[in-house]
């Protein structure tokens, strides 16, 4: 019997067991070994798991996830300067098509990706390409049209999470430490509610974990515990975007836009695109920096972007490796401090339009100093 009938069995099997809470939480093991096992690379070329190959370029990447002919296409040709064929027929798009947002001074890559179909996830159409493609972005835009049912929500969520990708969700706060003695020591530190130790421990049975250190700190789920035990799923954030708002009502496009993590937008009409933009800087939580020779003004129409949580060593990598080894020390100017009385001492900057106000007093900081979105930074080496 093949993986994907296996599934099917257990699937159906789980069904007639939902009553059962502790048969149901080995069956959920179970499946999501055989899922595991459905994206491994088969070991010839373009195996199961494997993405499209596009060169990953720019500060981040954007994946376009949605059904066929909900306008994917469309909204990479309107964003971006790269033209991508579309069509009112489905399967228009028949590979990873990028193209370059141009934002703040980020470089954002989009992906334009084929549409996916029910099933993808087990391997119908090119969703198993699709999928692990859209594992390699940052930040996933599922992509529905506005007009059809909302059905297309869950099961586009269905195959994403098939594939054990999270979307909006912390990774659960459980340590999980493999031993080879001692058997398990199970820590359960809150009030379980949706799933209780008898559970853990048949699901840790079920992977044959007998000796390991386990401790619970957040009110879980079974299928959370599995996550971790799997150890391999990816947390991602997610906008859901409707397109095509063009052809709805008033009343339907305010319950849509009304609903979490979610834009609403129009292709055609160029409706809110750059509304989508702002939204998909902020969930990539870029932080740009300022660099600045000594005696000059910086330059703020050539920043530096890097990730939420950069360092000096992040902003020296990005000017150059070199910096890095030879780096004595930097200076940084927070931006956009509250103005005070007078402006005196603050270092005003205008450039082409742009005008920005620093803290006139820089703090003298190491490689592992945190910086902030418009920091003005100066290297000074050895
Ligand atoms: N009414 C309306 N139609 C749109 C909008 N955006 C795209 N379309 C139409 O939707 C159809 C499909 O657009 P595509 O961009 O090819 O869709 P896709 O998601 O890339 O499709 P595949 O590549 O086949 O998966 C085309 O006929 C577009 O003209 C929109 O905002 N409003
Ligand atoms: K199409
Ligand atoms: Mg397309």
């Amino acid at each position: 019997m093949g993986i994907v009938e296996k599934i099917k069995e257990i699937e159906e099997e789980m069904a007639r067991t939902q009553k059962n809470k502790y048969h149901l939480g080995t069956l959920k093991a179970k499946l999501a070994k055989y899922r595991a096992q459905l994206l491994e690379p088969t070991g010839k070329s373009g195996g199961a798991g494997t993405g499209f190959d596009v060169q990953k370029s720019g500060d981040a990447r954007v994946a376009l996830i949605g059904f066929p002919s909900v306008g994917k296409s469309t909204l990479l040709s309107k964003c971006t300067h790269t033209v991508s064929e579309t069509a009112a027929y489905e399967f228009t798009t028949l590979t990873a098509i990028p193209g370059v947002i141009e934002y703040q001074g980020a470089r954002i890559q989009l992906l334009d990706l084929p549409g996916i179909v029910e099933g993808a996830s087990q391997g119908r159409g090119r969703g198993r390409q699709v999928v692990s493609t859209a594992k390699t972005a940052d930040l996933i835009l599922i992509m529905m049209d506005a007009t059809k049912s909302d059905e297309q929500r869950r099961l586009l969520e269905y195959e994403l999470d098939a594939v054990g990708i999270r979307l909006n969700k912390q990774r659960p706060d459980v340590v999980f430490k493999r031993k080879t003695t001692g058997g398990i020591t199970l820590n359960i530190t809150v009030r379980l509610t949706k799933t209780d130790e008898k559970t853990i421990r048949s699901i840790l049975a079920s992977y044959k974990l007998h000796n390991c250190d386990v401790m619970i700190r957040e009110d879980i789920t079974t299928d959370e515990f599995i996550d971790v035990l799997i150890g391999t799923r990816k947390y991602m954030p997610c906008l859901y975007v409707y397109n095509k708002i063009d052809a709805i009502s008033m009343e339907q496009l305010d319950k849509l836009a009304r609903t979490d993590h979610t834009v609403v937008i129009s292709c055609e009409m160029s409706l809110n695109l750059d509304y989508l933009i702002e939204r998909i800087w902020a969930e990539l939580g870029l932080v740009k920096v300022y660099t600045k020779k000594r005696g000059a003004h910086p330059d703020l129409n050539d920043p530096i972007c890097l990730r939420k949580g950069a360092t000096i060593e992040g902003v020296c990598v990005g000017v150059h490796r070199s910096l890095v080894t030879n780096f004595r020390y930097a200076l940084v100017w927070v931006s956009h401090l509250p103005l005070s009385k007078s402006d005196t001492g603050l270092f005003n900057c205008h450039c082409q339009g742009k005008s920005s106000k620093f803290a006139p007093h820089a703090q003298k900081v190491g490689l592992s100093h945190l910086v902030q979105d418009e920091d003005v930074v100066s290297i000074f080496t050895k």
